[in-house]
């Protein structure tokens, strides 16, 4: 696969300390009303990944206008906890995820920053580990994206409805140089700070798709690598918030600024025209390209 593949467990434990040596890393948890879950997610990698050993300097959890008790479970879970929309108030605030992504650069100090979803359900804490194994051993790697089994969904690899209905066919019309990426709106990702913050970030939940895009743009897909996390599930937004979802990733990806600073997007999609390549996934990860026929009729009123 051309996007560089690797596992969690290549790397151990002691292995990734010795290679992280004085290199600082950030955990950052954005999180709007999940205070049933975010406690867990900050105690387990606290307890497991700071307090036994030091593979993460600060966990940091941005209360993304939550209305519940998220800010409290965190803190008492030994988070550092910020309010999005208290930082930088000059900067104003925004509604969204990727607002509190952008925001934590404002309140973290790790040269790498992991990020992490608070609503996970089935994980572990080796997710952290294996998101840093390529930065911390491929430097000219500037992002890491994750991706796991989603157990009982459509199938194992299936990335989530948006993802198969939304992504993976923008990726294949507009962006194919991004089509090994196997969960491209995984919320279970690393990068650079320096890279992080030269980047462009949609407030909603399009910054997972405009860093990919972003960053293949910047650096080249080499600087892009993706590590299998094993197993992975979370809960999910019903089908109309994810409308919502996906007119912010379709906005991004269709982004004029986007779109015109690379004019090949438009031959990309036009070579399109009778058919594109979709391509999908099977454990393995093994793709699947499906040619999906895309022709257009003339009118026909000059044939008749
Ligand atoms: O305004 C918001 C909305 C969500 N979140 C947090 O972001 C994380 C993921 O949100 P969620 O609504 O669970 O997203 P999903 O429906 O699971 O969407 C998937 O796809 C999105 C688009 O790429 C990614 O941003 C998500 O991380 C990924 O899990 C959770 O910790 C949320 O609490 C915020 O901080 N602010
Ligand atoms: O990643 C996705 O496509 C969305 O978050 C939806 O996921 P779901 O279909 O598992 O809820």
């Amino acid at each position: 696969m051309p996007i560089r593949t690797a596992r969690w467990d290549d790397w151990t434990l002691e292995d990734l300390l010795v290679a992280k040596g004085d290199t600082t890393v950030s955990l950052v948890v954005p999180a709007r009303n999940e205070v049933a879950t975010v406690g867990e997610v900050v105690g387990r990698v606290r307890e497991r990944l700071v307090d036994t050993v030091r593979l993460v300097d600060e966990i940091v959890v941005i209360d993304s206008d939550s209305v519940d008790g998220t800010y409290a479970a965190a803190a008492s879970a030994g988070a550092a906890v910020h309010r999005s929309a208290e930082i930088r108030p000059e900067l104003g605030s925004h509604p969204g995820k990727g607002e509190a992504m952008w925001k934590s650069l404002f309140v973290t100090s790790g040269e790498l920053l992991v990020f992490m979803d608070a609503d996970l359900l089935d994980w572990d804490t080796h997710f952290v580990p294996g998101l840093l194994g390529p930065l911390l051993s491929w430097p000219e790697v500037q992002l890491v994206k994750g991706f796991y089994e989603r157990p009982g969904e459509q199938g194992p690899l299936d990335g989530g409805r948006v993802t198969e209905l939304v992504a993976r066919p923008l990726i294949s019309l507009l962006y194919p140089e991004l089509r090994d990426v196997v969960q491209p709106l995984a919320g279970e990702w690393a990068v650079r700070r320096t890279h992080f913050a030269s980047l462009s970030v949609p407030t909603g939940y399009a910054v997972e798709i405009a860093a990919l895009v972003d960053t293949a743009r910047a650096a080249g897909a080499d600087a892009i690598a993706q590590v299998d996390l094993g197993v992975r599930a979370h809960s999910h937004q019903s089908l109309l918030d994810l409308g919502a979802m996906a007119t912010q990733i379709l906005a991004a990806a269709l982004a004029p600024s986007r779109l015109k600073l690379e004019p090949t997007r438009a031959e990309s999609a036009q070579a399109c025209a009778d058919s594109a390549n979709l391509r999908q996934f099977l454990p393995g990860p093994v793709a699947a390209d499906r040619v999906v026929e895309t022709t257009e009729r003339p009118p026909a009123e000059g044939l008749l």
